[in-house]
């Protein structure tokens, strides 16, 4: 469902942030992205939806080469993938369920999405989203009222009323302690086993990416240094991606 095909990200026309990365991601897959800070995590997640455009390859969603696509045939790829931030990327003083909405303006007209115009049922999919992520009874609470955690489970939930084949996820559980990066991470789990969604997340906690992902990328100066399971990542593999 995803390729990516020679992707080369330059920055300011010097800083090589990915160097020639190939990858294949298939629907269904829980993929881990590992490597120091620097190595280049970010700007390849970014590259699959174009927030980041490649200075050189290809990325193919469903064989659709998305670099080639005008500005509006690029919104109808981007609602198939989702994107969660590490800082939650929410509107703080509005409140949840509006939060969640914003999932659904991709399917909206431009007139309708200025106005905030929702339909019945994409308030029926907002609340379902919230349920999913156990946040019911936060509804109508504002979003800057909530944890940190809380914040990170309604982006979940906008992103999964976005309905989408595929969540990008950059680091989402850095600012959270560690048993909130759990039921963060048990989230992410839930909606790749039960909706079938491909998971693709950056992560600085090596244990949390081996205990979650089945497949990890390893990388280091913008190279895929890695790709294989969990159960294979050895420590000195571990070593030749971080030193
Ligand atoms: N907008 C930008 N302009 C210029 N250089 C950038 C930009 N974004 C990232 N870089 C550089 O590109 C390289 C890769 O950065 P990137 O953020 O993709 O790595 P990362 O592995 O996600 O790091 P971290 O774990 O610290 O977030 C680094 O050298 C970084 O300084």
């Amino acid at each position: 469902m995803l390729k990516l095909e020679n992707i080369t990200v330059l920055y300011d026309g010097k800083v090589l942030a990915v160097d020639n990365v190939n990858l294949e991601v298939k629907q269904g897959e829980f993929v881990g992205i590992i490597g120091s800070s620097g190595s280049g995590k970010s700007s390849l997640l970014k590259t699959i939806n174009l927030l980041v455009r490649p200075y050189k390859g290809k990325v193919l969603v469903d064989n659709v080469d998305v670099t080639g696509l005008s500005n509006s045939q690029l919104r109808s790829i981007r609602k198939s993938i989702g994107f969660v931030f590490q800082d939650y990327n929410l509107i703080d003083r509005s409140t949840v369920i509006d939060n969640v909405l914003v999932g659904r303006l991709g399917y909206k007209s431009s007139f309708k999405s200025i106005f905030g115009i929702f339909s019945d049922e994409d308030y029926e999919r907002a609340s379902t989203a919230l349920r999913q992520v156990g946040l019911s009874e936060k509804m109508f609470e504002r979003a800057d009222q909530l944890s940190g955690g809380q914040k990170q489970r309604v982006a979940i939930a906008k992103t999964l009323c976005q309905r989408p084949k595929i969540i990008l996820a950059d680091e989402p559980v850095s600012s959270l302690d560690v048993s909130t990066s759990q039921t963060i991470m048990d989230y992410f789990k839930k909606v790749n086993e039960k909706k079938n969604i491909t998971i693709m997340i950056n992560l600085h906690d090596v244990n949390l990416a081996k205990k979650y992902c089945r497949r990890i990328i390893g990388l280091k100066n913008g190279k895929v240094v890695y790709d294989g399971s969990a159960g294979d990542l050895r420590d000195e593999l571990l070593e030749a991606i971080y030193l």
